[in-house]
C-alpha cells in the first residue's frame, strides 16, 4: 500500500480516535478538542470518533423497542418519540454543558435532521417487527454521525478548520453485519479519492462503520472504532495512532486489585497482540494493519494528557528484567474431562473443542494431560452449562458407536485465568518458577495452567476467590512495583514503641533500595486503637494514636488489615494473644512476634496455630522470643531441617538475668539493679517474670518444642533467679521495696563465689534424651568456673550453644546483645522483611 501525505504536506499524518468516554462528558470533550487543536499545529491529523456515552445502548433499545411492537398502529407517534428521545438526550447533554452556545449555527437542528431517516427505519422495524442485524447496524450509524456532526461543528466554531468523514464512504467491507471485515484495496482507493478534498482540514471520521460494495451499512464488531482508527493510519501511511481513553495507558494490573498497578510505558506489537487475546487492549485484528505498515500506537489518557501512556512499537519494552502485565479474566468456569481410556485416533483436547466451537462457545484456555488422558477447558461462566451439556453429547458414544468411559464431568466455577504476559519471558530464566512459587507461597492452589508457545505469556487457572491476592502477590514478585506490606502494631511499649522509631527511619530506604513499602496500618495499646488502610505516617502514629477513642477491639482491625496487601500483625505485648493469631492466621493474615507466650501455650493449642498457619500458607516468624535478634531460632531450624541430630543445647537466655549478674559482681545492691535493668529495657513488663526465671523457662520451651519435644511449661524444671517470697507484688514499687530485703543476702553469696574464683550465672538446659530422672529442661541459677564459656559474658550478652551430631567437638555457639528494645525491634523487623522477601522470590 503506498502511504498518501496530504498534499504539500511534508508531514505525514499522526491519527488520533476519541472513544466514548473522551467525546461523552463535556469536559472531557474540550480537553479532546484542545488535544486535536495542539496536534494540528504540528501536523496534519486525522481523527476518528466514536458515539457519545451510551448513545449506541439507547439506539439498540429503540431498535428493540421497535421490533417488539409499540402501542398504536402503526406505532407512528411511538416511533417519533423513540427517534425525539435519542436525539433530545445528545442535544440536552450539550446544552447542559453549555457547548451549544459556542456553535453558531443549530447544532439541535442539525441533530434533528441527521436522525431523521432513523424514523423511517424504526417506522419499518415496527411494521415488519422483525431486526435484523443489518438494520440494527444502519440504527448504530447514527450515533458515530451525530458524535462526528458535533466535533466538527465544534473544531470549526474555534476555528479548526475542520470536515466531517462518513467512513462509510471509505470503508468499503464484506456483508457480515455487526462484525464486517473491510477490504483494505479497495477503501484506500475510496479515500485516495475523499482525501483529495480535504485540503489541510482536520478530517474527522466516524469509527466503527462501513459499507458493502452495494450500499449497505456495517459495523465492525467489537472495538471498530478502533479498527476503523488502525486502518485509516495503514491507508494514510501514518506517523502514529494515538488512542484517547479514560487511563494513562495499559495498566500492568487491575488497579481494582492492585492499588500500586501503573501504566506501562513500552510493550511490543507481539505483546499487544496477547494482551488483546485477553481482551485487553485492541482487538488483535486491530493491530494487524498497523502491524503491517509499523505504526506505533499511543494509547493515553484524554483527562491527563501529559500522562506518556502506553507506546506499542515493534521494540517493546526497554527493560529486559520484567515482564508486563498481569491478567486476570474472571468468572469463567473450568470443565475437567477425563477418559479410563484412549478414544481412537483422536484426541480428547481435539474433540472437545470442536464440539464446544460447534456450540459457539468462546474458550479461554484448554490444557490437556500428557497422552492427552484428560483435559480441562476454561470458557465464560454464562457458558458453562451449554458447554458442559455440548461436552457430554460430543463424548457420550466413541465415533464408532461404542460408549466412552468418561468420568463425570466436573465443573468448577468460578474461577480466574490468571496470565503473566511478557516478551522479556523468553529471554529471563525461571519465570514459570517464580510465577507458581508466589502462587504457592500464598497457598493459591493452581487448577490448570499453560504456557504460551511463544514463550510470551504463562497462565493458571485459580479459584475465583483467590484472585485479588493472587494478581496482588504476582505483580509483587515480578518487581512490577514495590512489594506492599501493611502491618498492625500490637504494643508501643519498648518494643513496638523502638520498631516503629526504626521503621520510621528505614521506610524510604526500604522502599527505595528494597522495593518494599512497609505501611503502618494500624497500632494497638491495651486501652486504644487507630486503623488507616491507607497507611498512617509513622512520624505521626503516637499523635494518632492519642487522638484515637477506639477501643483496640483487634479481631475487628484483623478484619480489615485481611484487605490489604500482605498483612502481617505483629505482636509487641506480652499478653496471652493465641486467641488472636488463631483468627488472624485463618483471616490469611501473617503473625511475627516478639510475644512468647503463644509459643509458650499448651502443646495442642501451640501446635495447632503451627498447623493453621502452615495450612493457609501464613507466615508465624518469632526469632527474638529467643535471644532477641541472635540467630537463634534460625539456626537450630537449620540444624533440624537438615538432618543434625541434636544432642543438647544450653546457654544463658536472660539478658537481664545476664546483666544482673554483671551488676551484682561489681556491687551493685540487686533491687537497684533491676531498677536499672527495667529502665534500661531489658526486662520484662513486670521484672518478676525474668527473676523467676519464668522468661528463661519460656524460652527453653520454645526451642524444646523446636525439636519436636511435646512439653509443657510445667515439665520445666525451674530455680528461680531471686526467691519466690520476693515477688509477690504486682505493684512495681512494692515490689522493689520486697526484693531490696534481698539486696544483703545477694550481695553476700556473690562475694563468696568471687572469692572461690566463680561467677553467678543463669543457665538453661535442654537434652533431648536426658539421663533417668533427670528432667529434659531445665533452668536455674549455676556458679560456674571461670573456663565456662557463660563466665566470660558482659552486660546483656546471652549465648546459647548447640552440641549436636556434627557439631559435637565444638558447639556451635551463638552470642551477643540478648536484650534491648533497639536490637529486639530490629529483630521484629527482620522477621517482617523475611515475609516481604520471600513473597518476592528472592
Ligand atoms: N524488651 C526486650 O528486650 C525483649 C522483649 N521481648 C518481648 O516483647 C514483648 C514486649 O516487650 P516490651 O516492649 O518490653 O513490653 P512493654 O510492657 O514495654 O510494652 C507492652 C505493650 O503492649 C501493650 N499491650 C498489652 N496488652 C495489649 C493488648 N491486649 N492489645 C494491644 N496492646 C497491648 C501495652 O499497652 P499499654 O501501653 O496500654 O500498657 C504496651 O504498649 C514482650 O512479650 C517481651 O517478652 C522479646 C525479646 C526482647
Ligand atoms: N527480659 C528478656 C527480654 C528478652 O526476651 C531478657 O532479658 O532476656
Amino acid at each position: 500500500m503506498t502511504p498518501q501525505h496530504e498534499p504539500g504536506q511534508a508531514r505525514p499524518f499522526r491519527v488520533m480516535k476519541f472513544g466514548g468516554s473522551s467525546v461523552g462528558a463535556a469536559e472531557r470533550l474540550f480537553q479532546a478538542l484542545d488535544l486535536i487543536a495542539r496536534e494540528r499545529d504540528d501536523g496534519p491529523v486525522a481523527v476518528v470518533v466514536s458515539a457519545m456515552a451510551d448513545t449506541t445502548d439507547r439506539l439498540i433499545a429503540a431498535v428493540d423497542a421497535a421490533a417488539a411492537g409499540l402501542p398504536g398502529d402503526p406505532h407512528v407517534d411511538a416511533i417519533e418519540a423513540l427517534v425525539v428521545n435519542v436525539a433530545r438526550d445528545l442535544t440536552d447533554r450539550l446544552d447542559r454543558a453549555g457547548l451549544l452556545k459556542h456553535v453558531p449555527e443549530d447544532l439541535s437542528v442539525a441533530i434533528a435532521e441527521l436522525m431523521r431517516p432513523l424514523r423511517q427505519l424504526l417506522l419499518g422495524v415496527g411494521l415488519v417487527r422483525e431486526r435484523t442485524l443489518q438494520t440494527r447496524d444502519l440504527a448504530l450509524s447514527f450515533g458515530e454521525r451525530a458524535s462526528v456532526l458535533v466535533v466538527r461543528s465544534l473544531l470549526a466554531a474555534r476555528g479548526v478548520a475542520a470536515v466531517g468523514v462518513d467512513a462509510r464512504d471509505w470503508t468499503v467491507t464484506d456483508d457480515r453485519f455487526g462484525q464486517a471485515t473491510p477490504d483494505l484495496a479497495a477503501s484506500a482507493l475510496q479515500l485516495g479519492a475523499l482525501a483529495a478534498a480535504w485540503s489541510g482540514a482536520v478530517s474527522v471520521h466516524t469509527g466503527f462503520l462501513g459499507r458493502t460494495r452495494d450500499g449497505r451499512t456495517t459495523t465492525l464488531g467489537r472495538n471498530g472504532s478502533d479498527y476503523t482508527a488502525a486502518l485509516l493510519a495503514q491507508i494514510l501511511g501514518a506517523a502514529e495512532l494515538q488512542i484517547w481513553t479514560d487511563v494513562s495507558g495499559v495498566m500492568t494490573a487491575d488497579p481494582e486489585l492492585v492499588l500500586e498497578a501503573y501504566p506501562v510505558a513500552h510493550l511490543s506489537q507481539a505483546e499487544a497482540l496477547e494482551l488483546g487475546d485477553l481482551g485487553m487492549i485492541l482487538h488483535p485484528r486491530t493491530m494487524s494493519p498497523l502491524i503491517e505498515a509499523q505504526i506505533p500506537l499511543r494509547v493515553r489518557n484524554t483527562a491527563r494528557p501529559d500522562d506518556p501512556g502506553t507506546l506499542i512499537d515493534a521494540v517493546g519494552t526497554r527493560d529486559e528484567r520484567h515482564p508486563v502485565c498481569v491478567v486476570s479474566t474472571e468468572d469463567l468456569a473450568l470443565l475437567d474431562l477425563e477418559t479410563r481410556r484412549r478414544l481412537g485416533h483422536e484426541r480428547i483436547g481435539e474433540r472437545a473443542l470442536r464440539a464446544l466451537a460447534n456450540a459457539g462457545i468462546p474458550v479461554w484456555v484448554g490444557t490437556s494431560a500428557p497422552r492427552d488422558r484428560a483435559f480441562a477447558v476454561a470458557v465464560a461462566r454464562h457458558d458453562a452449562a451449554r458447554a458442559e451439556a455440548a461436552l457430554a453429547a460430543e463424548f457420550g458414544r466413541n465415533p464408532d458407536g461404542e460408549p466412552i468411559e468418561l468420568a463425570p464431568i466436573r465443573v468448577r466455577e468460578p474461577v480466574t485465568l490468571l496470565t503473566l504476559v511478557g516478551e522479556a519471558m523468553g529471554r529471563t530464566p525461571n519465570v514459570a518458577g517464580r510465577f507458581f512459587g508466589a502462587l504457592g507461597q500464598i497457598g493459591v492452589l493452581v487448577r490448570a495452567s499453560t504456557q504460551g508457545a511463544g514463550e510470551r505469556s504463562i497462565s493458571a487457572v485459580i479459584d475465583g476467590e483467590d484472585t485479588a491476592t493472587a494478581v496482588r502477590t504476582v505483580h509483587a514478585a515480578f518487581n512490577l512495583a514495590v512489594q506492599e506490606v501493611n502491618l498492625l502494631v500490637l504494643g508501643k511499649g519498648i518494643v513496638g514503641r523502638e520498631l516503629l522509631n526504626q521503621l520510621a527511619a528505614q521506610q524510604q530506604a526500604l522502599a527505595g533500595d528494597q522495593d518494599v513499602l512497609i505501611k503502618l496500618a494500624g497500632v494497638a495499646d491495651s486501652k486504644r486503637a487507630v486503623f488507616d488502610p491507607a497507611g498512617i505516617a509513622l512520624a505521626r502514629w503516637e499523635a494518632r494514636l492519642q487522638e484515637s477513642h477506639v477501643p483496640p477491639d483487634i479481631p475487628a482491625l484483623l478484619e480489615r488489615l485481611r484487605r490489604l496487601p500482605v498483612p502481617i500483625l505483629v505482636d509487641c505485648t506480652a499478653d496471652d494473644t493465641t486467641a488472636l493469631y488463631e483468627t488472624a492466621l485463618s483471616l490469611g493474615i501473617h503473625v511475627v512476634a516478639a510475644n512468647k507466650r503463644p509459643l509458650a501455650a499448651p502443646w495442642p493449642i501451640r501446635q495447632g496455630l503451627m498447623d493453621m498457619a502452615r495450612k493457609r500458607h501464613r507466615r508465624w516468624e518469632y526469632e527474638t522470643t529467643v535471644g532477641a535478634s541472635l540467630p537463634v531460632i534460625d539456626t537450630l531450624k537449620s540444624l533440624v531441617r537438615t538432618g543434625d541430630g541434636i544432642v543438647r543445647i544450653e546457654g544463658s537466655f536472660s539478658g537481664t538475668l545476664g546483666y544482673l549478674a554483671g551488676e551484682l559482681s561489681r556491687g551493685v545492691p540487686l533491687s537497684h539493679a533491676v531498677r536499672d535493668a527495667r529502665a534500661r529495657g531489658y526486662t520484662e513488663p513486670h521484672p518478676r517474670d525474668d527473676l523467676s526465671g519464668l522468661d528463661v523457662a519460656r524460652k527453653a520451651l520454645i526451642l524444646a518444642r523446636e525439636l519436636g519435644m511435646e512439653l509443657d511449661l510445667d515439665a520445666v524444671a525451674i530455680e528461680p533467679f531471686a526467691p519466690s517470697e520476693a515477688l509477690g507484688h504486682d505493684d512495681l514499687e512494692r515490689f522493689f521495696l520486697a526484693l531490696a530485703e534481698h539486696d544483703a543476702a545477694f550481695a553476700a553469696r556473690v562475694e563468696r563465689m568471687r572469692q572461690g574464683g566463680r561467677v553467678l550465672r543463669y543457665l538453661a538446659q535442654i537434652d533431648p534424651s536426658p539421663p533417668a530422672g533427670v528432667p529434659a529442661v531445665r533452668v536455674g541459677p549455676v556458679e560456674v568456673e571461670p573456663d565456662h564459656p557463660a563466665a566470660r559474658l558482659r552486660g546483656t550478652e546471652a549465648f546459647v550453644a548447640f552440641t549436636t551430631d556434627r557439631h559435637r567437638a565444638y558447639p556451635l555457639l551463638v552470642q551477643g546483645a540478648g536484650a534491648g528494645g533497639a536490637v529486639t525491634a530490629a529483630g521484629v523487623l527482620t522477621d517482617i522483611l523475611k515475609i516481604a522477601m520471600s513473597l518476592r522470590g528472592r
